[in-house]
């Protein structure tokens, strides 16, 4: 049994998208899920329901393979009928000029220590994407009452993020209910670091595997009772996370 003062909060990564399986920095680009990343989600949601852990609600970004992955989850787990709430503070971070580029030949054109700035410092971001440019959302009606957007670095997420998380995502909790996240690579790390206090350097080691839910018990100053949270795959998450942390080397 769970204590009755916990708070109980899953974080979900979307499932593998189609740039995700082509090695491409994705960010805000709207990519579908793979097959595979379909299935993830699937499973996802068979894991909270074998848990016992039912969602009340879930919070999603504006991005299709988290909306997706979000419905296949709850599907999979009867909850497909709970309420959905979103929001594009809760968006991939915007991967700037990188955007669509693939990691492997950044990695070989930028260099080890450039690529690891750009895809893990807490405060580098990329360089800015050109307005109007391919990947570029500025003109997307998604993001009407969002600022325009050109590029982020990890500090800028968890600004972003953070007002969005106290307000909605604690206010729920606070209401007695299971929450579900489902969002993204990026935007989930800025959660987890402000959860578990995690420094600045610490978070570049911190990586989040497609598909299988983080639990978090919280105590009602929504600090981790459990520190990192639990996987409710161990195993497979610990395997997933060193294959994130390698993406882009060959
Ligand atoms: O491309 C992206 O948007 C993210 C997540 O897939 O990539 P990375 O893990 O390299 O930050």
């Amino acid at each position: 049994m769970m204590d009755p003062m916990t708070y109980t909060l899953v974080l979900l990564r979307h499932g593998e998208s189609e740039w995700n399986a082509k090695n491409l920095f994705t960010g805000w680009v709207d990519v579908a899920l793979s097959d595979k990343g379909r299935e993830e989600a699937k499973h996802g949601g068979e894991l909270l329901k074998d848990a016992g852990i039912l969602p009340d609600v879930v919070h999603t970004s504006l991005l299709r393979r988290a909306m997706n992955t979000a419905n296949l989850a709850l599907d999979a787990a009867d909850r497909l009928w709970i309420p959905v709430k979103r929001n594009w503070r809760l968006n991939e971070r915007h991967y700037g000029a990188l955007q669509g580029k693939n990691k492997a030949e950044t990695l070989e054109k930028y260099g080890e220590e450039q690529f690891k700035l750009w895809r893990r410092s807490y405060d580098v971001p990329p360089p800015e994407i050109e307005l109007g440019s391919e990947f570029s959302q500025d003109t997307d009606p998604r993001y009407a009452d969002a600022p325009v957007v050109r590029t982020e670095c990890l500090k800028d997420v968890l600004e972003r993020a953070l007002p969005y998380v106290k307000e909605e995502v604690f206010g729920d909790l606070k209401a007695g209910k299971t929450v579900l996240v489902a969002a993204h690579g990026n935007s989930l790390r800025a959660i987890v670091k402000f959860l578990d206090g995690i420094s600045d350097d610490d978070i570049a080691g911190l990586n989040i595997p497609t598909g299988i839910p983080l639990v978090y018990e919280l105590d009602e100053d929504f600090k981790p009772v459990n520190p990192g949270g639990k996987y409710l795959d161990p195993a497979a998450a610990a395997e997933a996370i060193k294959a994130v942390a390698n993406q882009g080397k060959k």
